[in-house]
């Protein structure tokens, strides 16, 4: 009698196998160390860990739940990567204050290995004497505030840009959400690469293609030691292929600059761009030698962090505005006050007088962090937070967002009230840990004022010139997206008024 021959089908054949050499990876794994003093945290499952905790809503909430059972330092393993989880002011002064040294490195992100050249950017770079060399570069001459300064021009152009469109559309529902992304990345391509228009252009759909890619959820990331995973990785593929078109464009970007420098620079621009001011620094006897490709990294670092955190904040301050009508009408009386005294243009210079503006930046920070959980850092060597022992190879997550609204140091913590900011010390810099939007620490948020100076322009003026309502039929959605940064989940189509007519650009 003939044994019958079972053959399973190919796609159960594959799952099979990789379920078996994950089981192998795992039994011999360090990621059971029922010996160490490790902070509480949920039960873990085989294989998964605590990846079905995560399921159901955005992150930064899940963790928050599960930080009110398990507390401020919580262990969770995400496939077979062991992570804590820090939600409390305190905790997260060990981390980024006692012991920043040890937690200054950022575990590796598939994405960054790809877009940035291997991680040789600022952001995702390891702590130590390259990354100490960007950081300078950054914080003296990148992002510095006389940089900031320097493309004020180029900031009223692309804003008043769009303000003449929704100008030219009054009364007609208009998609602000699409305008702030599309406008806040023109400003800021604009400024990291210069106005090379044409290629600035071909990069953006690349750029918006690659970001969404790196915000998806990647097998490969939670089974590192599955190199199987790796390989088989679509999302690597993709990622592959948009950083070899990315790279072509940037590559172009720089020839035209140098030979730019060569022929004594560009009159027409007031402003060095980025890039400029990178390839001096690259001819210029840096203890370690810029390459042309770290270069590359720190435009996509630039590119990356710059433009869709500003966008974000801007669309949740104009969407929590609407909601709360009574501050907008307190934001909208101080900037029309201060520019109608100006001859009706929203000038930079008197920006120091928008004192509540600038509150309702703050709040839309606290209530609304781009990076509600900022960026991963990872603990370099073991050591003791509140007692208990974080190993080395952790991953670290500050949950911002359920920081920014702890009830023990937030009165009313859901409720959107700039006026908290009003006369009060508390700043963003990363000293109140309290209030964390842009991190703290050695790796803080180097772009702060660049980033602030994206928000609060355009803000002045869409105030300044309009009043804004919701088009007929349209509901106020304050539902929050997945995505690189906690941005809204659908567009916000407002139809604008104009008020004050608009002037044009001195
Ligand atoms: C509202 C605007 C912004 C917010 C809320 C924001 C937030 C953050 C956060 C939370 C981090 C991680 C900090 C940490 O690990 O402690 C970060 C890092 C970083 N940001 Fe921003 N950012 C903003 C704008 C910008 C801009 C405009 C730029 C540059 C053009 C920029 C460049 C960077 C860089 C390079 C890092 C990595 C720094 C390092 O690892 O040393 N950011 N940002």
């Amino acid at each position: 009698m003939e044994i019958p021959i079972i053959i399973p089908s190919l796609p159960i054949f594959v799952s099979l196998f990789l379920s078996v050499v994950i089981l192998l990876k795992l039994g011999k794994s360090r990621l059971n160390p029922r010996s160490l003093n490790l902070p509480p945290g949920p039960r873990k499952f085989p294989l998964i860990g605590n990846m079905h905790n995560l399921i159901g809503s955005v992150p930064h909430r899940s963790l928050h739940q599960l930080a009110l059972k398990h507390g401020p330092l919580m262990h969770l393993r995400l496939g077979e990567v062991p992570a804590v989880v820090v939600s409390s002011a305190d905790a997260a002064r060990e981390v980024m204050k006692t012991h920043d040294v040890n937690f200054a490195s950022r575990p590796p992100i598939l994405a960054a290995e790809i877009l940035s050249y291997g991680c040789t950017g600022i952001t995702f770079v390891p702590y130590g004497d390259y990354w100490r060399q960007l950081r300078k570069i950054c914080t003296l001459e990148l992002l510095s505030m006389k940089r900031v300064q320097s493309f004020r021009s180029l900031r009223e152009h692309v804003y008043f840009d769009l303000i003449k469109w929704i100008a030219s559309v009054e009364g007609s529902p208009v998609n602000l959400t699409e305008k702030l992304y599309s406008s806040t990345y023109s400003f800021t391509a604009a400024a990291v690469l210069g106005r090379m228009t044409e290629e600035r252009e071909n990069l953006l759909p690349i750029y918006i293609e690659a970001f969404g890619l790196a915000a998806g959820f990647d097998v490969a990331e939670m089974f590192p030691s599955v190199k199987l995973f790796r390989v088989m990785s679509r999302v690597r593929r993709r990622l592959t292929v948009l950083h070899h078109e990315a790279d072509e464009i940037l590559d172009i970007i720089i020839q035209q600059h140098r030979e730019s420098m060569i022929n004594g620079g560009d009159h027409e621009r007031e402003e060095e761009d980025l890039v400029d001011v990178l390839l001096k620094f690259q001819g210029d006897g840096l203890e370690i030698p810029l390459t042309t490709n770290n270069i590359k990294a720190v435009l996509m670092d630039m590119l990356s962090a710059g433009s869709e955190t500003s966008a974000t904040t801007m669309d949740w301050a104009m969407a929590e505005m609407l909601k709360n009508p009574s501050v907008s009408k307190k934001a909208q009386d101080e900037v029309r006050l201060v520019f109608d005294e100006n001859g009706g243009f929203v000038d930079e210079a008197l920006f120091p007088q928008l004192k509540y503006l600038k509150a309702v930046v703050k709040e839309t920070l606290r209530i609304h962090p781009p990076a509600p959980l900022l960026l991963p850092r990872i603990c370099k060597e073991t050591c003791e937070i509140n007692g208990y022992e974080i190993p080395a190879e952790t991953k670290i997550i500050v949950n911002a967002w359920a920081i920014n609204r702890d009830p023990r140091y937030w009165e009313n913590p859901d409720c959107f009230q700039p006026e908290r900011f009003l006369d009060s010390p508390m700043d963003f810099r990363g000293n109140n840990f309290e209030y964390i939007p842009f991190g703290a620490g050695r790796r803080v948020c180097p772009g702060m004022m660049f980033g602030l100076a994206n928000v609060e322009l355009p803000l002045a003026m869409f105030l300044y010139h309009f009043d804004w309502k919701l088009g007929d039929g349209n509901k106020l959605d304050m539902t929050e997206g997945f995505g690189l940064t906690a941005r809204r989940k659908n567009d916000m189509c407002l139809v604008p008024i104009i008020k004050r007519p608009l002037m044009s650009l001195k």
